[in-house]
């Protein structure tokens, strides 16, 4: 499996972010996307995710069946961690891990995984930012998609999670999983390469 986009420009608003953006992740690999802030990472990984379209070029990942099947093969992680504040935290995980289908590990042992467990009966809308966080990570491991996309992961995680996360996202890349996050933060995603968005911001031309 790998994951292909060519020749991708993106445009918010008036701005053109990058054009002609071309990168390839292969199967037990990382790309960790950098850049300050507004250079379009988040932009980036939304396109990857097939949640917004390209002004230009394409998007495909190689060896996932049928193109219709890509959303399956997918596990985006927003900014937002897209839990139901009034369900207990065992509960949205198991929401999500009925949703997404392809069941990986339980919700008890994800929830051991990254530390929640004994949490699991408090409703999310208790939870702290690196819980809650720390639940969103949860979902990764309760169902099996190859490819991780993952818009700064370790937003609000102490130390300990962190590294949790990453021993996990190894783990997945080592297992012949994809990852693509984006990060202000150093993550050791293991054998990984490295996209700088800053440096394919479009020159403006020098007045005259
Ligand atoms: N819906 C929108 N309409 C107009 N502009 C937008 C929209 N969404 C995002 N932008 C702009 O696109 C640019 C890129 O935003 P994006 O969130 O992709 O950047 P980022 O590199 O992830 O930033 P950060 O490091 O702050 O998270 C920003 O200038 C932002 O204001």
């Amino acid at each position: 499996m790998r994951l292909v986009a060519e020749g991708l420009s993106c445009r918010r608003g008036a701005r053109l972010l990058f054009e002609g953006l071309a990168l390839s992740v292969p199967a037990g690999r990382a790309l960790v996307v950098t850049g300050p802030n507004g250079t379009g990472k988040s932009s980036l990984l939304r396109l990857l995710a097939g949640l917004a379209r390209p002004d230009a070029g394409t998007v495909r990942l190689e060896g996932a069946g049928e193109p219709d099947d890509f959303a399956t093969e997918v596990h985006y992680l927003g900014h937002l961690d897209a839990h139901k504040a009034a369900l207990s935290a065992r509960e949205s995980l198991g929401f999500w891990r009925a949703v997404l289908g392809r069941p990986a590990l339980d919700v008890d042992e994800a929830m051991e995984a990254v530390g929640l467990g004994g949490l699991g009966v408090l409703p999310v809308v208790v939870l702290s930012a690196g819980q809650k966080r720390r639940l969103a990570l949860a979902r990764l491991l309760v169902a099996q998609r190859p490819l991780w996309l993952l818009d700064e992961p370790t937003t609000a995680l102490d130390a300990a999670a962190q590294q949790l996360f990453a021993a996990h996202a190894r783990a997945h890349v080592e297992n012949g999983g994809l990852i693509v996050a984006a990060t202000h933060a150093p993550l050791d995603l293991g054998p990984s390469d490295a996209l700088d968005l800053g440096a394919w911001r479009p020159t403006r031309p020098v007045a005259a």
